[in-house]
């Protein structure tokens, strides 16, 4: 009786974001492998999830999201994962960053500051936060960059200044990476590229770097949840490594809602 109630709260939907996320290609898989046949996975956007979260939450109702962290809304909120005993979301996810073929001969300077490139949740936290309450987002990079030098300073020590050039950093419309790339961006400008910010969906923006369209990218989240984008495009771009470790894609619910793992959610 009482999950017949959950899943009615919830209206048997689990409120997504963009489609081309690989969060939302484990939620349906999840729905899936955990037969929960009424529900439906609601697509839109970081910041529709995000609203419709501050909305639910503003009036105690209940609400299923496609959640991740680095993402601000576990500072905001009191949120929990969804325990997932089949293991659909994966275990911790590494950030990776991703360059186009030929970026370390026509770019050898953003290629070294990319390669260079890694730093914290913490670190990220920072700007999420303050964009999420309300700062500029490239006001907010460059006032993080300006707070820590020395952090800066260990991926451009020794890096020569460029003049003017410009490189294209692809994105996809993720408070996470929106953080990161205007990040990036601002301390490649600090070494004097002009850097063109180009946000996508998921799919196009691995795309754009297998391509050359974009030269580069700080959000491939692996092994798990960009793998099946991975494995289409890895002889097509170079990965440079981690750029932060630790993440974690889940299906996530406000404390109060009494539920502890994706089984609860059957009807
Ligand atoms: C939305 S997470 C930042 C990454 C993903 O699910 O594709």
């Amino acid at each position: 009786e009482e999950t017949a109630a959950v899943g009615e709260a919830l209206n048997y939907t689990i409120t997504g974001i963009d489609a081309g996320a690989g969060v939302m290609a484990a939620a349906q898989n999840a729905i899936e492998e955990y037969e929960l046949d009424e529900y439906e996975l609601q697509a839109s956007s970081d910041a529709a999830m995000t609203s419709a979260l501050n909305e639910a939450i503003s009036n105690e109702e209940a609400i299923v999201v496609t959640g991740w962290n680095p993402h601000w809304k576990f500072s905001k909120y009191d949120l929990k994962y969804l325990d997932d005993p089949k293991g659909v979301f994966g275990d911790a996810e590494n950030i990776h960053t991703m360059a186009r073929l030929g970026l370390e001969e026509d770019m050898p300077e953003a290629y070294q500051v990319l390669d260079n490139f890694h730093w914290t949740e913490d670190d990220m936290g920072e700007i999420m936060v303050a964009i999420n309450e309300g700062q500029d987002p490239e006001e907010a990079a460059a006032e993080w960059v300006e707070n820590n030098p020395d952090k800066v300073a260990e991926w451009t020590d020794g890096v020569d200044s460029v003049d003017g050039e410009t490189i294209v950093l692809a994105l996809v419309a993720w408070d996470s990476e929106i953080a990161s790339t205007n990040m990036i961006a601002k301390v490649l400008e600090g070494i004097g590229y002009n850097v063109e910010i180009s946000p996508m969906e998921g799919g196009y923006m691995w795309a754009a770097i297998a391509n050359g369209e974009a030269d580069a990218m700080v959000a491939a989240w692996l092994p798990a949840t960009h793998g099946a984008y991975f494995e289409d495009y890895q002889d097509d771009v170079i990965d440079l490594g981690t750029n932060l470790e630790g993440a974690k894609i889940g299906l996530v619910v406000p404390a109060y809602m009494d539920i502890d793992s994706i089984e609860d959610l059957k009807e």
